[in-house]
């Protein structure tokens, strides 16, 4: 089977599948770079009407082979030919929730070569994106009314049954034939109540909240812990796969939220740990930077301390998942533990750590920023 590679919305060049993901493996982005840097056979208008569709997506990262640092330089995809009719339409993609994760999501979205139609709150975070190629969408019932599927990424359950059920919310604007997918992180009571309310209407409802954080969802390599109507999640699935590296189908809504909630509880509790052992460490006079070394050599290394324990050591920060959305996971996290009758005694300390760095004004710093409120804690 033939396949395209395209960047930055131009063919790359033509090779047989197998061939294409062999070479755009983690490790030969290289060659994706030269590829991109020498040739371009036809732009992504050309591909689409001649009815060529996007395959799949490899989030090609330049860094380190002194590629580019723009975001368009930085991907390739994949995409295949399509039957010879080419009749199959691409569907229109609605994205209300532009913050930290929704807009680099919606932006693989358009770079895909969807037609994309996105809203946000605050009307000016729609301007890069708009700037890109996508439309401006007026409300969220606007917004699901024009699109075929639309998604969600929202603060908190508030702001999902806001966009979702509100005034001029996206529930308006669906009908038979649409779909709402919520890649929110909310608790399964929040998620149950969209369904309904989409259902009501005739629309099909995904629940899909994703593991991953900001660069994740920029490299297009998060992953989706989908629940709900399983022809949706088919419709969608080649959306989650531009924006994703994988996806879990987990079955009746409420399954990928408590998925969701389970991960992020174990987050939560491994930073705060991480966070006392960083400070034990120094207090007995050891080295922070060796520290940091030992535990990524051992049973307990994991990715997440070796990429926010060296800025944790130099007191910063950079907000790529705030710690106000971990506190509130934590606590969702809780409430659930205490629906179901699971005792969670860690996880409801650590919450309480998280409800007052929050108060203590933390709320908008990475959640590594938790270190911070134990400093404080032992200073006291
Ligand atoms: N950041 C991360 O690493 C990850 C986050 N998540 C989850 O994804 C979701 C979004 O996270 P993130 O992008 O980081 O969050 P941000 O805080 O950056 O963005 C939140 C978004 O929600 C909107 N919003 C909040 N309340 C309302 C409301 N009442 N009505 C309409 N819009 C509202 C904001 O609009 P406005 O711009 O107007 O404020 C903004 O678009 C959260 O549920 C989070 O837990 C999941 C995985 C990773
Ligand atoms: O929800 C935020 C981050 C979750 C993750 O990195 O898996």
């Amino acid at each position: 089977m033939k396949a395209v590679v395209m960047a930055k919305g131009m063919v790359m060049a033509h090779r047989p599948l197998p061939m294409l993901n062999s070479m755009f493996s983690r490790s030969s982005v290289s060659f994706a770079e030269s590829v991109f840097f020498q040739g371009c056979v036809a732009p992504l208008s050309t591909l689409r009407a001649r009815g060529v569709r996007i395959r799949s997506y490899q989030g090609c990262s330049s860094s380190g082979n002194g590629g580019g640092s723009s975001p368009w330089t930085r991907r390739a995809f994949v995409v295949s030919a399509s039957s010879s009719t080419g009749d199959e339409k691409q569907p229109s993609v609605g994205f209300l929730g532009l913050g930290i994760m929704g807009t680099a999501m919606a932006r693989n979205l358009i770079m895909a070569g969807y037609d994309v139609t996105v809203w946000n709150r605050s009307t000016s975070k729609c301007d890069p994106l708009i700037s890109e190629g996508a439309k401006r969408g007026e409300s969220p019932e606007q917004t699901a009314a024009a699109c075929d599927v639309t998604f969600a990424m929202l603060a908190d359950p508030a702001g999902a049954m806001e966009v979702a059920c509100g005034p001029q919310g996206a529930v308006k604007g669906l009908s038979a034939g649409k779909g709402y997918v919520d890649v929110s992180t909310v608790d399964d009571e929040t998620s149950k109540a969209i369904a309904e309310a989409v259902r009501k209407t005739g629309a099909e409802f995904l629940e899909a909240p994703v593991s991953g954080s900001k660069k994740p969802a920029v490299d297009g390599t998060l992953i989706f812990l989908t629940a709900g109507d399983k022809p949706l999640f088919e419709r969608a699935s080649p959306m989650l796969d531009v924006m994703g590296k994988s996806k879990f189908y987990l079955g009746e809504v409420g399954n990928g939220a408590a998925m969701k909630l389970v991960v992020n509880m174990v987050m939560g509790s491994m930073m705060a740990s991480f966070s006392e052992g960083l400070l034990l460490g120094a207090k007995t006079g050891l080295d922070p930077k060796t520290i940091i070394e030992v535990i990524g050599q051992g049973a307990i290394s994991a990715p997440m301390f070796a990429m926010k324990g060296p800025s944790m050591v130099e007191g910063q920060y950079p907000t790529a998942f705030p710690l106000k959305h971990q506190q509130k996971d934590l606590r969702l996290a809780v409430e659930l533990a205490d629906k179901v009758g699971q005792p969670t005694p860690i996880a409801a300390a650590v919450n309480d750590l998280y409800a007052q760095a929050k108060s203590n004004g933390l709320g908008d710093e990475d959640f590594s920023a938790i270190i911070e409120a134990l400093k404080v804690n032992v200073n006291a």
